[in-house]
């Protein structure tokens, strides 16, 4: 399938601002104040402009809100934070969650992904939102990354919309085969087409977006020490190694099903690029242990870049002024590379 994800270069990138409540508004700010020192490539806010000023103001943040559109965003990025209005005002509340926080959250990702489709946004780095909040307002999906795919299914037809989410660290990537289900129901979601269709896509976004020439795939057992040859559980070998089988007969470069608790050390992340983890934890403990600050969550499979930080809203500080953006910057780095190179393909 070709890739469609070439963005056009030089287009600025598009910052949902999340769950209004969080730390969103503050991380943004924080790495705006930062942009030369860690040449960030240009970006726009979407989100209210009343809310951001005030959100600023309240937190001491020296930023300059400039309210305008996507195409003077760029521009404007070297003396300004820019916002864009997605027309959802909500009001500057931290750590209040509400239906208005809720309906702020999704118009601003909606307008973000309408810019995109529209050749306006190069790409879409998303703040963290708050998912119980939005379920609470209705919201029908597990979190940003299947309402992206869904998003792409109505925005882009015909082009690729089979989201999957990987964590990328500088030592370390991970992608959850299941994701926000119940440790009860991984066993039951688990199948072999779910991990051969996820290394598929893995495999063929990590050559198309990051450059990799031959990603090499290092497949999690699910069970403790991969199941024993049985012993302590059937699906490793039931469903994972015949699904790594199948991955290696289509010329992908994958091995397993590994024993989790010695695939994270640091000898062994030498020796792959990705690793296929069973279920969310598997995946999202060790990149953030290992770096919670500079780990970013990216969505593979769409027909354009999404990055987000790995963290969440942090509500619990979201009044004090200490959120650290530094995964924000890490995100916005990584989606503008990612840009470049799609603009490149
Ligand atoms: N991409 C996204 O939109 C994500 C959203 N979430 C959502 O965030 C909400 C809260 O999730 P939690 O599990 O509490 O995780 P969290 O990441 O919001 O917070 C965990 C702990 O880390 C701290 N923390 C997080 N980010 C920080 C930062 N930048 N600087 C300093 N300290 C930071 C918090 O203060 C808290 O003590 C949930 O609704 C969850 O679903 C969680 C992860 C990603
Ligand atoms: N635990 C990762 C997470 O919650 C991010 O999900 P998404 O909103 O990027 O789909």
């Amino acid at each position: 399938m070709p890739d469609t994800t070439a963005a056009k270069p030089g287009l600025p990138l598009a910052v949902s601002i999340g769950e209004p409540a969080g730390i969103g508004a503050e991380i943004i700010a924080k790495a705006w104040l930062l942009r030369r020192e860690k040449a960030l490539p240009p970006f726009y806010v979407v989100a209210d402009p009343a809310f951001l000023e005030s959100r600023l103001a309240r937190l001491g943040l020296a930023a300059p809100v400039a309210a305008l559109t996507p195409e003077s965003a760029a521009e404007a990025f070297a003396d300004a934070l820019p916002v864009f209005d997605p027309g959802q005002p909500v009001e500057d509340r931290p750590g209040e969650l509400s239906g208005a926080t809720a309906a702020a959250t999704i118009a601003a990702i909606e307008t973000a992904v309408r810019h995109i489709r529209d050749g306006r946004a190069g790409g879409l780095v998303t703040a963290p939102i708050q998912k119980s909040n939005l379920y609470a307002a209705g919201f029908k999906f597990p979190g940003h990354t299947e309402f992206l795919g869904e998003l792409a299914r109505q925005l882009w037809p015909g082009a690729p919309h089979e989201p999957v989410m990987m964590l990328a660290g500088p030592e370390l990537a991970t992608v959850p085969v299941t994701v926000h289900i119940a440790l009860a129901e991984v066993p039951g979601a688990l199948t072999g087409e779910l991990i051969v269709a996820t290394g598929r896509i893995v495999d063929r976004e990590m050559k198309a977006k990051f450059g990799l020439a031959r990603p090499r795939l290092a497949v999690a057992g699910l069970n403790p020490h991969a199941g024993e040859q049985g012993a302590m559980g059937r699906e490793d070998l039931e469903i994972v190694a015949p699904a790594v089988d199948r991955l290696r007969a289509q010329g992908i470069e994958a091995r397993g099903p590994l024993p989790s608790d010695t695939l994270f050390h640091a000898a062994a992340r030498k020796t792959y690029d990705v690793v296929l983890a069973m279920y969310h934890d598997q995946a999202l403990i060790p990149v953030k242990t290992i770096a919670f600050d500079e780990t970013v969550n990216v969505t593979l499979g769409l027909p354009f870049v999404r990055t987000s930080p790995d963290h969440g809203t942090a509500l619990d500080i979201a009044t004090r002024g200490v959120a650290d953006p530094s995964s924000l910057i890490a995100a916005l780095a990584m989606a503008g590379r990612m840009a470049a190179i799609g603009a490149r393909a």
